[in-house]
């Protein structure tokens, strides 16, 4: 079975194309960031970036004819569960709202119900981001006002979880895991046989990321948002795409802050000491979540390609539990097997409602 999978990330489009579990081919189309800072909403990105995959398609002789389903990434959803989604008129109309904010995401399902309705084939979406597992008692911030929400990486966490227990011999069920996702944005996570009860919101709770504040000091924000010296849409910026690393060091680039750092840039090393830092903190909040019963910690995402990243947390969280490293993200191949899972029967196809 063939099976077109999308990923619209803030500053790319991932396309691949599967025949069952191997890739035939995958494509990361980059988008310049004067072409994405031009557009006021996410949704309004879409014609150009159906433009760029549609071109690709044809460069590569990808007939979508050929395909039995198209899968996207799914977005900022209200709370659901994790699983395969069929992708429905109610489930775009869902998307184009954007009720949890904007985010690439919320683009997959968009182009992965157009690409497939060309052809009438079935359109699906995998563990979105919105995917909320979390215990009651997770929810509650402080604020009865500022509820707890989970927005994550639950697509790369939940098919990492699934590798890391086959190696232990295991389904994903059968395990406790601790995972600390490491990209752009960054999420830690307890999955407690196969539900992520809790986590941290990768867009703006947690340790600061390349690119995010994570939690910041509340009153300080307060009075910072009040100032007179920023626009709300400044303030949002600052904290979601130019805080973290890139507001210390003007990069968003880890690889860039460790060769400053071997150089002897000393900011550069304080500041990745201190996001890894907060990594192995969120990831000792988790394992009391879990009540120290971790079969293993597991790091994941571009961050974790690192040597340096890796033994910095390693070594302030290992007498929790084994730490094991997926570097990089399976993003394309877990939409693929979430569509074929569906595909097979082997799974009910979810709608959302
Ligand atoms: N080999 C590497 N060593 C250190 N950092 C890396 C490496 N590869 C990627 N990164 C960093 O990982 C981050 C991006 O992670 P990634 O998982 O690709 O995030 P996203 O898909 O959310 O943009 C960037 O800061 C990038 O510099
Ligand atoms: C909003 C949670 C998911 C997330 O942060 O994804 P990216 O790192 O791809 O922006």
């Amino acid at each position: 079975m063939q099976i077109l999978a999308i990923n619209p990330g803030s500053t790319s489009t991932k396309i691949a194309v599967f025949q069952d579990e191997t890739c035939l081919w995958k494509k990361v189309i980059d988008h310049p960031e004067q072409d994405i800072r031009s557009f006021a909403k996410i949704s309004d990105q879409f014609s150009y970036r159906m433009a760029a995959i549609l071109k690709t398609l044809q460069e590569k002789n990808c007939r979508l004819a050929d395909c039995c389903a198209v899968v996207g990434r799914g977005g900022l959803l209200n709370p659901l569960a994790g699983g395969t989604y069929l992708v429905d008129e109610y489930l775009v109309q869902v998307s184009h709202n954007a009720p949890g904010g904007e985010h690439a995401s919320n683009l997959g399902a968009i182009i992965a119900y157009h690409l497939a309705q060309k052809v009438n084939i079935p359109a699906y979406i995998v563990d979105p981001v919105a995917v909320d597992e979390m215990e009651p008692v997770a929810r509650l911030s402080g604020h009865p006002e500022l509820p707890r929400i989970s927005l994550s990486h639950a697509l790369n966490m939940k098919a990492v979880a699934r590798k890391v227990a086959r190696q232990l011999g295991k389904t994903y069920q059968e395990v406790n895991l601790v995972i600390a996702h490491l990209g752009s944005g960054i999420s830690v996570s307890p999955h407690r046989r196969g539900r992520m009860i809790d986590v941290n919101n990768a867009n703006n709770e947690g340790p600061f990321s390349p690119e995010r504040c994570g939690t910041l000091p509340s009153a300080q924000l307060v009075k910072l948002c009040y100032s007179g010296k920023y626009t709300e849409k400044e303030m949002l910026t600052g904290i979601l795409k130019e805080g973290g690393m890139y507001a210390y060091l003007g990069t968003k680039d880890a690889r860039e802050a460790e060769r400053r750092m071997n150089q002897g840039d000393r900011q550069a090393r304080l500041v990745l000491e201190a996001m890894c830092y907060q990594v192995a903190k969120e990831i000792g909040a988790m394992s009391a979540v879990l009540c120290g019963d971790v079969d293993r910690i597991v790091l994941t995402g571009g961050l974790a390609h690192s040597a340096f990243i890796t033994d910095e947390i390693t070594r302030r969280v290992s007498f929790i539990a084994p730490v094991v490293s997926v570097p990089g993200e399976e993003e394309m191949a877990s939409l693929a097997l979430g569509a074929l899972r569906v595909l097979r029967n082997e799974e009910p196809a979810l709608i959302y409602r």
